[in-house]
């Protein structure tokens, strides 16, 4: 039944550690047919700080650690709750869990969540482990969002790119041949929410408002740059820590509001930096990111041509991650690529994601 169409509800916890996105939608793995409702479940602030915890105990942690499971199962919980307010049922759930480390030279990166709890409490059999695969034949296991953007993109004028700035930032290049080129470009929101975390005590720089009161330090931004992340060629993905001790480091001595200024600049000269195989017509951006007027107005700066939301092309840049897991549970089921030579580095195009039924 390579046609039939299946109803599916992605659940994506992002890099920023804010909450759950869910989405609802129906596909037959290649086109999109029907978009659904949406929504989002904040965290609340003790599940995020243990999250945080997470981040920086992940490389020492087994996978029975109680603390771990704790999380494990609260942050599970809430996926389940965010199913229920999105309030429509489905055929498949496609869980993405959450990234506490991502390591793919190692041949390691690890989303948390427990799959056949969730589908327990959904009563819906849940796709999830969608990077194992793709990690374990070579591949970078990210970013994932590229097939779907490409279905997402189908009848746009190409080139075009497509940015998500979350607490990581990913690009996808989409040629006029039907190329896919991608790769995660640097940081994004992660190091000014923790910069805000610490000196406003705030989960974010709303509306990017210390980061407009403060000027860039080109001098530390140049050493940030220096990174030999951005000498490599793409497809590459990065740890939502990768750069924290280099960040902590640069920006020690500044004023808070010219560390937000040069993060700032750091995440959009770092997107601009990506290397392109020929200049896109538009820039398309999705992710928190969009919303913070310096983010926008630093990579307009980069771009001669128009940098826009993804609303501009009708999209819903809030839910967009989300309803990338509900594409991809799908194209799992159906055995078809996740992840592209182009978009991961793996050899072959290559499924991925693995299925829990639903055992009461
Ligand atoms: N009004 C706003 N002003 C500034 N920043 C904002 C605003 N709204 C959201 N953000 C930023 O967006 C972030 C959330 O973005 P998003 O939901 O795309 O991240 P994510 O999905 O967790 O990340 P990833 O794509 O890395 O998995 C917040 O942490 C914040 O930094
Ligand atoms: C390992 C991991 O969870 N990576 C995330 C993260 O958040 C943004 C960026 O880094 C991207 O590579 C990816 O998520 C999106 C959904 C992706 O796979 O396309």
């Amino acid at each position: 039944m390579p046609n039939k169409s299946i109803r599916a509800i992605g659940l994506m916890s992002g890099t920023s550690l804010d909450g759950v996105d869910v989405a609802w939608l129906e596909t037959d793995g290649e086109r999109i047919t029907h978009f659904g409702p949406t929504a989002m479940l904040a965290y609340e602030d003790s599940l995020r700080a243990d999250l945080r915890r997470l981040l920086d105990l992940a490389p020492t942690l087994t996978p029975d650690d109680a603390f771990l499971k704790d999380v494990e199962q609260r942050l599970t919980y809430d996926h389940a709750i965010a199913i229920a307010l999105a309030g429509r049922s489905a055929d498949v759930i496609g869980f993405h869990g959450q990234t506490i480390l991502h390591a793919p030279e190692q041949h390691r990166t690890w989303q948390i969540g427990d799959a056949a709890q969730l589908a327990r409490l959904a009563r819906i059999p849940v796709v999830h482990d969608f990077r194992s695969a793709d990690v374990a034949a070579g591949g970078q296991g990210a970013p994932l969002a590229p097939v779907f953007h490409a279905a997402m993109a189908r009848d746009l004028p190409k080139p075009l790119l497509i940015v998500n700035i979350g607490g990581v930032a990913n690009i996808t290049w989409l040629g006029a041949e039907g190329e896919i080129l991608a790769c995660d470009t640097g940081p994004g929101n992660g190091p000014l929410d923790d910069l805000a975390q610490a000196h406003l005590g705030l989960p974010y720089d709303k509306d990017g408002a210390l980061a407009a009161s403060g000027t860039v330090d080109e001098a530390r931004l140049a050493t940030l740059l220096a990174h030999p992340y951005f000498a490599k060629t793409a497809p590459k993905s990065l740890d939502r820590l990768t750069f924290s001790a280099l960040i902590a480091q640069a920006t020690a001595a500044l004023p808070p509001a010219n560390a937000a200024a040069t993060l700032a600049a750091f995440c959009t000269r770092a997107i601009a930096a990506a290397p392109l195989p020929a200049s896109p017509l538009r820039v398309l951006v999705g992710g928190g990111g969009r919303k913070n007027p310096v983010l926008m107005a630093g990579l307009q700066a980069q771009f001669a041509v128009p940098v826009q939301p993804v609303e501009a092309a009708g999209w819903d840049g809030d839910a967009l991650e989300a309803q990338c897991f509900a594409y991809l549970a799908v194209r799992s089921l159906k055995g078809l690529p996740l992840s592209l030579p182009g978009t991961t580095g793996v050899a072959h195009p290559l499924t991925g994601g693995r299925l829990q039924k639903v055992i009461l």
